[in-house]
Order: C-alpha cells, then structure tokens, then sequence
C-alpha cells in the first residue's frame, strides 16, 4: 500500500521478525515483512531491515540475497543477527561458529561514534540470540559495540550500512527501541503510520476492488468482524453480514450483537441454528469431536445462508499473515479457524474473490481502526470469545441446562468485574461449568450440584497467561450471589493456574 518511504523488514525466518514490524510502527512510520523471496520486489522503502533467522551463513544453502540490488535501493541498510552477519560476508569479511553460544540477556558497551548510539548508555541491556559471530571484519567498517567479552556485536560498513548482533526488537534490549529510532533517522524519507490515513486508502482500495459487487461477511460480534463489516459500511460497498447464533453464546449476547450493529447503522441477518448445533453435539462429551462438530456445523450453516457469493471478506490479521509468509513461499493468509479449508473460500481466494482489508493491520492497529470509525469501545475492549463458544468452558456433554447455568454464572461474574472496574484490567475472564456434583446445605436440605469455575487472567498474546489476583470482596460478592441464585449450583471455584501448564479456557 505505502509503496513510498516505508520500512521494508526482509525476513530470514527469526521467531521476533513480526516484532520488528511492530516496533517501526510504534515509532510512527510504515513497516512492512516481506518474505526473502519477494525481495528485490519491495517498492520504493526509505529504510531497509534484515532479520535474524535461525539458519547459519555457512549452511550450505544458506538463505542469502542479492547485494548489489540492496545496495541500489540507496537508502539505509540494518542487519540484525543473521542480518548483520550476511551483510559482513558481503562485504568482504567472515562469520564463525562462537566459541559461546550467547543467549539471554547482555550487555552493549557502545565504542566508536555512531549515530545508532546516540544517547544510549555506556553499559547497555540486550538480548542475544546466536551462535554464530563476524570474524575478519572487512577494510572501511568500524566496530561500533562490543559485549562485555569485548566481542565485536555491532558494526557499520558505510554511512548508511549497520549491523547489531542483537534483537532490538524486544523488550529485554532495553534501548532497543531507541537504537531502531536513532537508525530511522538515517533515512532521508519515511511514510509515517497514521491510521486515518490508513483508513481512508483502505476505504479506496475497498471499493475500487469491489466496485459493484456484493460482499458477504460472517460476524461474530467479535472486534475483527465488527471492525469489517464497519469498514464495509463506511466503504459504501453492498453488504450482507451474517451473524450464526450457535446456541453457544453468553447470556443477552445474540440480542446484544443485534443491537450494537443497529447502533451502528450496518444491517445483519441472523441465522438462528441453535437447534441444530445443540443437536449434532447431544451427547458427545469428547472436546476434540465438540469442536469438529461446531466447526463443520459453522461452515454449513454459514455457506447455507450465504448461497452463492461474489466476493468474500474476512478479517485476517497481519499475524495470520506473516505466520503463512514465513512458513511457505506463497503469501496466501491463513483462513481463519472457522472456515478453515473450506473449499468454497479456497476457489474464491483462487479467483480473486476474498477480501481481507485488515491483513496489514495488528489487533491494537485493528482498535485504532476502529475508534477512528466510531466503534464504541465497548465493543473494541471486549474479551476474546472463542469460536466454539460456550462449549469450551463445559467440559464434558453440552445441553440446554448446563448452557443456562454457565450463563448465569457468567453473567453475575462478568457484571461484579465491570462494577469493580477490574473488567478492562484482565485480558480474558469467565465462569464455566464443572460437571461434578458435590455435597452441599441449601435451606435445611442436603444439595447434591454442581461446581461453577471463575478464570480472569492477564495476558499478552494469548501463549502465556497469569492468573488475576482479584479483590476478596468482589469475590465473595460474586459467589454469594451465584450460590443465591443460580440453581443446579453450590460450590464456586477461582481458577489459580498460570497457562503453560493450563490453558485459558478449559476445552
Ligand atoms: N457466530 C458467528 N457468526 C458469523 N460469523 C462468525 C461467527 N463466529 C465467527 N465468525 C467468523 O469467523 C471469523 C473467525 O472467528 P474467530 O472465532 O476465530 O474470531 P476472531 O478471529 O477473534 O474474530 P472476531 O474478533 O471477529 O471474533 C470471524 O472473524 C467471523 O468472520
């Protein structure tokens, strides 16, 4: 989209390349990954970045690039890691196997001027990731930083020719977003990242792609959907966006979507197939066959009600993106979960027929998109739901009785978290369902019911998570009123594991 100015990362397969992108964005200017196949074909960058990757320079089919078509972009030039040690052998010197492998944090001593250094610290944290080193460093470079073994970590060949050893991109570098910047300034043209600018371009690709076609979407309510079909409104575009109520949702949630994109002003038809999703799941207790059967059921449900479709827009992310980038040749984004391999969307992707406006965006990008187009943040802050609905917190067979109780449990838990205003604090929380029935008193009789548990976690991408320490009192509030009210339950639980080794949700 920016062909002018932006910063291009050329990926070596590094697990933080994605990170590198971020990075250049949070200073304010326009990244992009591109895969080493695509490179020299990146447009017109003001900056380039090579990667780290996990391969080494001496492997015989080492992943390697065209120098003299780098050098002919003229503008300035980091390697990191494998990066800067490709670059080394390129001009002219050596890389070998360290005699340390070093990883973990480190320390930078900055030696030599060099504005990647300016105003960082004599002693410097970063993180190192390698085993292999530069060598012979060629004829014209300077070592600009060494580690505390007085290892060479950082060099620069010209004026506009940098390489860093280590991954500036995360956060144990405590600099390293400084030293990003400080190289940003080499450039001498930048496109900046501005979100409504963004906007605007995608509102205008939207519609010159469409033109006078019709658009279906499917709506979760979620924020990447929400997002879309917004966007698809704002574009002008003709729209159908569905909404499948699973029979899975959370209590008021179907009324809730409904209203919400009334709010907004974007039609959606709702296809209520809670029958018969609760029906191909009655009595399978296997969490494995649940999700297949909620899957399967999704994509026929979903194809039945669109029909035939022109074109189709999903809201893949630039994570879903990279992920499929680096893992293959082909630039293809992964199909997200729930219509996965479906093969309708595979024909339409092969004729051109699916839409994906965010896939350059992150999830916090994605937020910004929104409350640039008026999305409450309501909306924008709720939790992740996932797919399966509520059939992953209820672990076991799934029916009509023990949706309603999960429902109420949710509800009153979901309702103290927002009165305490903890909701916006957690990444992720719940009351789900553990069918074991357990003794207990309610009145003068003897209770034999079930147990709800409450999960709130933080988290920052889903792959880790700790659990939240809430307020005893709202706590307590919460399981009074559950034990008061919901019946079928007696016995309220707070989830205390930290994911690994447990997992968020239950299912
Ligand atoms: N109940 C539903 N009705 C219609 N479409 C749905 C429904 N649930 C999911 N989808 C579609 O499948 C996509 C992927 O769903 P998934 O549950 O993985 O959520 P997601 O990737 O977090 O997206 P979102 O934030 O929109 O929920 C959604 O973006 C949406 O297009």
């Amino acid at each position: 989209m920016h062909d002018k100015g932006h910063v291009a990362v050329i990926d070596f397969g590094s697990q933080y390349t994605q990170l590198i992108v971020r990075r250049v964005r949070e200073l304010g200017f326009f990244a992009m990954l591109y895969a080493l196949e695509d490179f020299p074909e990146i447009g017109k960058p003001g900056a380039i970045i090579l990667s780290g990757g996990p391969r080494s320079t001496s492997d015989a089919d080492a992943p390697d690039l065209d120098f003299e078509a780098l050098k002919a972009f003229d503008v300035p030039v980091l390697g990191v890691c494998y990066g800067m040690q490709l670059l080394n052998l390129k001009f002219g010197g050596s890389v070998e196997a360290s005699d340390r492998r070093e990883y973990g944090p480190a320390n930078l001593f900055p030696v030599n001027d060099s504005p990647l250094y300016d105003g960082i610290s004599e002693i410097s944290q970063v993180w190192m990731s390698h085993s292999d080193t530069v060598k012979i460093i060629p004829d014209g470079a300077k070592v600009i930083a060494t580690n505390q073994h007085e290892t060479p970590v950082s060099l620069q060949w010209d004026d506009r020719f940098f390489g860093i050893q280590f991954h500036p991109e995360v956060t144990h570098s405590h600099e390293g977003l400084m030293i990003l910047k400080n190289f940003l300034k080499q450039a001498k043209e930048l496109a900046p990242f501005k979100i409504d600018d963004f906007k605007r371009e995608m509102i205008d690709n939207i519609r010159t792609t469409v033109g006078e076609r019709q658009v279906v979407c499917g709506v979760s309510g979620g924020v990447d959907s929400t997002v879309l079909a917004v966007l698809l409104k704002e574009a002008g575009v003709k729209t159908r966006a569905i909404f499948v109520d699973n029979g899975l949702l959370r209590k008021n949630e179907a009324a809730e979507v409904q209203a919400n994109f009334k709010r907004m002003g974007v039609d959606i038809e709702t296809v209520d197939a809670s029958e018969r999703f609760l029906n191909a799941l009655a009595g399978e207790g296997d969490p494995e066959k649940k999700r297949k059967i909620i899957g399967n059921m999704f994509i026929e449900v979903f194809w039945d009600a669109v029909g035939d479709a022109e074109m189709l827009a999903q809201g893949t992310l630039y994570p879903d993106v990279i992920e499929s980038a680096s893992n293959a040749k082909s630039k293809a984004s992964v199909i997200k979960t729930h219509h996965n391999r479906v093969p309708k969307i595979l024909e339409l992707q092969a004729q051109g027929k699916v839409l994906e406006p965010l896939a350059e965006l992150f999830k916090d990008e994605v937020r910004a998109l929104g409350r640039s187009l008026g999305i409450e943040d309501d909306i924008l802050q709720r939790h992740p739901f996932p797919g399966p609905g509520l059939s992953v917190r209820c672990p076991g067979v799934v029916d009509r009785e023990r949706l309603e109780i999960i429902r109420e449990c949710d509800a009153i838990f979901i309702g103290k978290l927002k009165e305490y205003g903890w909701y916006d604090k957690v990444w992720q929380a719940y009351a789900g369902l553990i069918p074991v029935k357990t003794v207990g008193v309610k009145g003068d009789e003897r209770s034999y019911e079930w147990a709800t548990n409450l999960r709130a976690v933080v988290s920052e991408d889903a792959m880790t998570a700790e659990w939240v320490d809430l307020p005893a009192k709202l706590l307590r509030e919460t399981s009074q009123r559950i034990l008061n009210d919901v019946k079928g339950i007696n016995r309220v639980l707070y989830d205390i594991s930290t994911k690994p080794p447990a997992s968020i949700e239950w299912e």
